[in-house]
C-alpha cells in the first residue's frame, strides 16, 4: 500500500509536536521503515527542505528540464492551475543526487546523459511507484531518426478515415562517396530530404537540406537519413500527444516541388520551416489543404503509438499527400516538444496530471 496521509500534529506528547503544533507530517503507510525513516529525517533535518515541500502536497511532480525548456514549459499559468488541483511542481536539484530528493509521484524530464538515466534507475529502485515520464530507453528510440519512425512503419496503420505511413527512407552511416549507389539500390526518388541521423537537442541535429539529384549526394555528411520528399500542399500538422489527450495545430512547411524543379542542382539547406512562429492556424489557406486529419483516426493512431513507443509525451509531424485526400505520412517524432506554445497547454497538462493522480489514488485505495 502506498497512501500518503497528511496529518496536523497537535499532540505535544508526540515527537513532532515538540517542534511545533503547526507542522504537518507525511506518513507513508505500508512502505516499510525506510520510507518512515526518510520522512523523519526530512522533517527534523532542516538541510532537506525540498523533501518537506514534496511530502506535504497531494501530488508532486519533480521536473528536470533544460533551462530553455523550463522557461517555456514551467509558466506561472501552469503552476497555479496545477496547484489549484492539488498538483505541486518541484524542481529537481541537479547538484544533488536524485535519490536524496522527493518523494515524487511523477518525474518529468528531458535530459539524456547516461549519468542522468542512471540516477533515474536508482530512484526507481528506491521508489518503484514513481512514474517516470518517460522511460529513458523509450526516449532513446526517438533520438535516432532511423528508429524514430520504425513503429509507425511496422504499424501499417489503416483506418476507415485514412492511411498513415512513413516516406521511403535510407540510413547512411559511413563513407559519403557511396551514397548515390545506395540511393539507386534502394530506389529512392528525388528530391530527398537529408536529416542528421541523431537528434541530440543541438541546432546541428535540425540542420536539414534538400538534395535534388545524385551528383550532389557526395556533398552530404553522414551519419544521416535520406527521406523522399512528399508534396503536401505546404502545410504540416503537429499532433501533440499528452497521454490520452491530443491536440493538433497547423504549421507552414516546405512548398511543393514542381516537376521542372527536380533538376535543380546542389544540396539546398533549409531553416526550421515549421517552427512555432510558422503557425498556419489563422492563415487564409485553401480549405482542402487546411482540413485537419480526422480526429478518430488520430486518436486511434496515437493510442497505438503510445503503446508501441512506450511514451506519453511526444508529438508527430504529419503531412497529407498532395495536400488532399486520406493518405498521410509521419515525417518526424519529437520527445517532450514545445508544449508551452500549444494553445491551452496549461489546462491540457493539468488535466493529464490530474488523471495520473486519480489513477494512482484508485490503485492505492484498492490495495
Ligand atoms: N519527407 C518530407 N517531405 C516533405 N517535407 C518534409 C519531409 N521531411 C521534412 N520535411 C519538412 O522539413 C521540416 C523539418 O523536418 P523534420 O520535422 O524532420 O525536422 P526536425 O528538425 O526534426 O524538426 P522539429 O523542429 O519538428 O524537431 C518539416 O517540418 C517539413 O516542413
Ligand atoms: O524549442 P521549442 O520549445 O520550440 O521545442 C522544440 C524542441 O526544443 P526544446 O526541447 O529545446 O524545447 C525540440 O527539441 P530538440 O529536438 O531540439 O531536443 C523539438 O522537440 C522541436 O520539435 C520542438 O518544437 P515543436 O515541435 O514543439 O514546435
Ligand atoms: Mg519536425
Ligand atoms: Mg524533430
Amino acid at each position: 500500500m502506498h497512501i500518503l496521509q497528511q496529518r496536523k500534529v497537535e499532540s505535544n506528547n508526540s515527537i513532532a509536536g515538540k517542534i511545533g503544533s503547526t507542522w504537518r507530517i507525511a506518513v507513508w503507510i505500508g512502505k516499510g521503515w525506510r520510507k518512515h525513516l526518510q520522512a523523519a529525517v526530512g522533517l527534523f533535518n532542516m538541510k532537506s527542505p525540498s523533501f518537506i515541500m514534496a511530502s506535504s502536497s497531494k501530488f508532486t511532480v519533480g521536473y528536470a528540464l533544460t533551462a530553455k525548456k523550463t522557461q517555456s514549459f514551467m509558466q506561472p499559468a501552469l503552476i497555479s492551475l496545477a496547484r489549484s488541483k492539488g498538483i505541486t511542481f518541484a524542481a529537481i536539484d541537479r547538484s544533488r543526487p536524485l535519490e536524496e530528493q522527493g518523494p515524487f509521484d511523477v518525474i518529468l524530464h528531458k535530459l539524456t546523459t547516461e549519468a542522468w538515466n542512471q540516477q533515474l534507475r536508482a530512484y526507481k529502485l528506491r521508489d518503484p511507484e514513481v512514474l517516470i515520464l518517460d522511460p529513458p530507453e523509450a526516449i532513446k528510440k526517438v533520438y535516432n531518426r532511423q528508429s524514430m519512425l520504425q513503429e509507425v512503419a511496422a504499424l501499417n496503420f489503416r483506418h476507415c478515415r485514412g492511411k498513415v505511413g512513413i516516406p521511403k527512407q535510407l540510413v547512411v552511416d559511413n563513407d559519403s562517396t557511396s551514397i548515390s549507389e545506395k540511393v539507386a539500390r534502394a530506389g529512392l526518388k528525388f528530391p530527398l530530404v537529408a536529416k542528421p541521423k541523431f537528434v541530440d537537442g543541438t541546432a546541428n541535429s535540425h540542420a536539414l537540406s534538400l538534395a535534388f539529384n545524385e551528383v550532389c549526394l557526395s556533398e552530404l555528411r553522414p551519419p544521416l537519413v535520406l527521406q523522399e520528399f512528399i508534396n503536401h500542399g505546404g502545410v504540416l500538422f503537429k499532433v501533440y500527444i499528452i497521454g490520452h489527450i491530443i491536440k493538433v495545430v497547423r504549421r507552414f512547411s516546405l512548398p511543393d516541388v514542381r516537376e521542372n524543379e527536380v533538376n535543380k542542382s546542389g544540396v539546398i539547406p533549409f531553416p526550421r520551416v515549421s517552427c512555432a512562429a510558422a503557425s498556419a492556424d489563422g492563415a487564409d489557406l485553401d480549405p482542402i489543404v487546411r482540413e485537419l486529419p480526422p480526429r478518430e483516426m488520430l486518436e486511434s493512431l496515437s493510442r497505438e503509438l503510445r503503446g508501441r513507443l512506450g511514451l506519453s509525451l511526444f508529438n508527430l509531424d504529419m503531412i497529407r499527400e498532395g495536400g488532399k485526400g486520406s493518405r498521410f505520412y509521419v515525417i518526424d517524432i519529437n520527445y517532450f516538444p514545445g508544449y508551452g506554445k500549444m494553445p491551452d497547454y496549461e489546462k491540457v497538462f493539468t488535466d493529464f496530471l490530474s488523471s495520473l493522480a486519480e489513477r494512482k489514488h484508485k490503485v492505492s485505495s484498492v490495495r
